[in-house]
């Protein structure tokens, strides 16, 4: 039977999921990569760090599982959204990749929001965040104009990865929407904001659909690795978008949360809908579909800042092993995660993280669930939004991402959005759609839905909400939603303080 492959270039690991033609788990491979701060706000990947965990995966991959290059027939991938990759005319990266989580580029989104004023969101239907990619091209413009010049193409990381294997530039519409150069109605690169910010039309990538092929896997590569079929590559989607296909969002009928590095909460989108900028809105994998989402910028980043920082060297398992043991509510301690800035639904890059209510008894794991709560109200706020825009109430959502694999997370996001959750059999959600789309792409299937027929399952073991703990919670969330107001202004002042030295 025939392997497909998906990669996940996630934030802080790169994860290669293979699986076979009908759907079932070969296996997964793993590597991790750091990311650069070399300054505070900054937050930079080098386009070869993606490349050397890619051929860690792939020898892995090749290690363990005896007929991999034999068998396998596509490989296709989901990616870190909004980070700028540029390339000069030999395709070789001038500068670090600058991240989705980077938040330098403040000015350049006031002046982007200012010389577009509405058309902006006419144009691309979100509004101008430190996180796209726009603003970082505006800020290399501006503080690398030796850099820039020598740009002849920019790219999503993904995309770079389908370069290495392929020699072939492409992007397709659910990274290109994120990106705040796409026009979404017109499924086209928009030349009236292109003109508007001197960005050259010839550096922006073809596009391509997420199934569409970008190449075939480059002959040494192939060698290296043993591949013995021409193995097709297909060009994949932004990871929220793939995410959405791994996990069954191709109707209106559930939900998506996942914590990842980012937190994000996402549901399925038939047509083109006017958020008016409150919710994230993108073209989905699914061609001619779109999905909104909101996204708490540091879910899994706080977590992990938390281990770090209080709990160096610890597991997680170990560092979050006493959760179960404190009330919902952390006896009266709070923890707002927006130790990055915040996007969803406060666009403020300002904003810092707080704990608020420490008392004398609290111990480490009142802090630890303390933590895990925060993250999970900042979630809610984007479930709550989206809720009450399309009016209606999510029954079941699908969560995925790492914190998805801890049982108390789990039941934490049932009891804070009293809804049931649902976990998938097959844990990543993001390399499984990109598994899906390798799978369709390689004609295994006719439709998207029956790919998701054979390649979806959940387990069946779900997290109900707790009548008791969901009005605990009710009543700590009202309190705990004011804590942003409460520290903005002092936030903002800390962080004026500290740039100026
Ligand atoms: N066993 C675990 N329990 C709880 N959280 C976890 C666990 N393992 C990983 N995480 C959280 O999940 C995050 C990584 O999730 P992942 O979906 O792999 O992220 P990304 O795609 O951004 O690289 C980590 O930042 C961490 O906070
Ligand atoms: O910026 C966004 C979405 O707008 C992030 O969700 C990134 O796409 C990174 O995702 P993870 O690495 O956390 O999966």
């Amino acid at each position: 039977m025939s392997y497909v492959l998906g990669i996940d270039l996630g934030t802080s690991s790169l994860k290669g999921i293979l699986m076979n033609e009908a759907g079932d788990l070969i296996t997964t491979k793993s590597a991790e990569y750091k990311i650069d701060t070399p300054k505070q706000g900054y937050s930079e990947q080098r386009p070869e760090y993606w490349v050397v965990a890619l051929e860690a995966v792939l020898t892995g991959l090749s290690v363990e599982v005896s007929d991999f290059g034999q068998n396998l027939a596509g490989i296709s991938f989901s990616g870190q959204m909004h980070s700028l990759v540029v390339l000069d005319e030999n395709n070789t990266p001038v500068y670090p990749a600058i991240l989705w989580n980077d938040v330098r580029t403040s000015k350049q989104c006031a002046e982007i929001t200012d010389k577009l004023g509405s058309r902006l969101l006419e144009i691309t239907k979100n509004i101008a965040l430190e996180g796209f990619t726009l603003p970082k091209i505006l800020w290399l413009q501006e503080n690398k104009p030796d850099v820039w010049a020598r740009v002849k193409k920019i790219m999503l990381p993904k995309d770079y990865l389908s370069l290495w294997l392929t020699g072939n530039t492409y992007t397709e519409y659910s990274d290109a929407a994120g990106t705040l150069l796409l026009d979404i109605e017109k499924r086209e690169w928009s030349k009236e904001i292109a003109e508007t910010f001197n960005i050259d039309l010839s550096i922006l990538p073809e596009l391509t659909e997420s199934t569409g092929q970008t190449g075939l896997i480059k002959a040494e590569i192939a060698e290296r690795y043993k591949l013995s079929k021409a193995v097709k590559v297909f060009a994949g989607g932004a990871d929220n978008a793939a995410a959405a296909l791994g996990v069954g969002l191709i109707n209106e009928e559930v939900g998506l949360i996942s914590m990842g590095t980012s937190g994000v909460v996402s549901a399925y989108e038939p047509k083109i809908a006017d958020y008016k900028g409150k919710l994230h809105f993108f073209d989905h994998t699914v061609p001619g579909a779109y999905y909104s989402m909101g996204v708490t910028l540091a879910a899994g980043n706080s977590l992990n800042w938390y281990k770090e920082t209080f709990g160096k060297g610890l597991s997680f398992n170990e560092l979050l092993s006493e959760v179960y043991t404190v009330a919902p509510g952390s006896e009266g301690l709070l923890f707002t995660p927006y130790i990055v800035g915040e996007r969803t639904p406060h666009f403020d890059s300002k904003i810092r993280g707080s704990f608020v209510g420490i008392s004398a008894h609290h111990e480490q794991r009142h802090f630890s669930r303390a933590v895990l709560e925060g993250i999970t109200f900042s979630l809610r706020d984007s479930k709550d939004i989206m809720e009450s825009t399309k009016g209606k109430k999510f029954k079941q959502l699908i969560s995925v991402g790492g914190g998805a694999q801890n049982p108390d997370i789990m039941q934490m996001q049932a009891d804070i959005f009293n809804a049931e959750m649902i976990r998938l059999t097959v844990e990543q959600g993001p390399g499984l759609g990109a598994c899906m789309i390798a799978a369709y792409g390689c004609g295994f299937y006719d439709t998207l839905e029956e790919v998701t027929k054979a390649f979806v399952h959940y387990k069946e073991a779900t997290f109900t909400p707790k009548p008791a703990n969901v009005a605990r919670y009710e009543k700590v969330y009202q309190i705990w939603k004011k804590a942003y107001q409460a520290t903005a202004e002092l936030s903002h002042e800390l962080v004026d303080f500290n740039e100026e030295g």
